[in-house]
């Protein structure tokens, strides 16, 4: 199944508004919306940024942005506001671009390690298992370069890692329920930053996409580089304009 075509004129996205970098992410989006409709020749659409909060207002996104925070008491508050049912219908079965920022990549994993005793409830979409506070602590905190080579040429994005995610594994289950679900699209790594020193050899994983559904390790939100949130939302409207095309088919 595809998201249904829009009218392409008028498109609602939503930030998943519990706790987290709800503020941050409508201010990015909407000076990414000016940025697009000062480079396009031709007509650009129609924003509305929402807080999403209630299942009445997820109906009305047309792509959402699952902001970071604590993905355990996301999961809490969305399943008392009976949100979390209505957020995997949106992901996996309506397919509607999602994006998730640290605590909102946890969500969209279909596992999750060094959760908290009894484990915790994820939204699923991506066929990836996190795991979570790979650097540590909120000391641990830092802001790292990242070259992500679905940006434009440029300086590099200063990644914000705060209690961050990473993706420890890429799941690859034949015939996985859920792959089907995503039409087959495989997840695509999008962006890597070099391990800590003693923590191992090579790169990890901190930025991902399947399909639709794209997740970040860090918080764009919290620098004022709107590169991220330009070229999503772009993928959004392109999506939208070719009838519910996922985004990975675009680029
Ligand atoms: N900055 C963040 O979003 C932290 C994410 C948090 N460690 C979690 O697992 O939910």
């Amino acid at each position: 199944m595809t998201v249904d075509a829009v009218n392409p004129q008028q498109i609602t996205v939503g930030v998943l508004a519990l706790q987290g970098g709800v503020i941050e992410h409508i201010s990015l989006l909407q000076k990414a919306a000016a940025q697009l409709s000062s480079r396009s020749s031709t007509p650009t659409p129609q924003f509305s940024f929402i807080q999403v909060r209630t299942a009445a207002q997820l109906s009305q996104c047309d792509a959402l942005i699952i902001p970071g925070g604590e993905s355990t008491t996301m999961a809490i508050v969305a399943r008392r506001l009976g949100l979390l049912d209505p957020l995997r219908e949106f992901v996996k079965v309506q397919h509607k671009p999602t994006w998730g920022t640290c605590a909102g990549l946890v969500m969209l994993a279909s596992a999750a390690s060094a959760t908290k005793q009894g484990g915790q409830e994820l939204i699923g979409g991506l066929d990836v298992k996190v795991l979570r506070n790979r650097y540590g602590t909120q000391l641990q905190s830092f802001v790292g370069d990242l070259r992500l080579p679905f940006l434009e040429e440029g300086e590099p994005f200063r990644g914000v890692f705060i209690r961050a995610p990473v993706v420890e594994e890429i799941i690859t289950t034949a015939g996985d329920d859920e792959v089907t679900k995503l039409k087959g699209k495989q997840v695509e790594v999008m962006g890597t930053y070099p391990k800590p020193q003693g923590t191992g050899e090579g790169e990890d994983i901190v930025a991902v996409r399947q399909g639709n559904v794209f997740g970040t390790s860090f918080h764009p939100e919290l620098t004022d580089d709107v590169r991220i949130h330009t070229w999503w939302l772009k993928q959004v409207v392109e999506g939208l304009k070719s009838g519910g095309r996922d985004v990975q088919a675009q680029s």
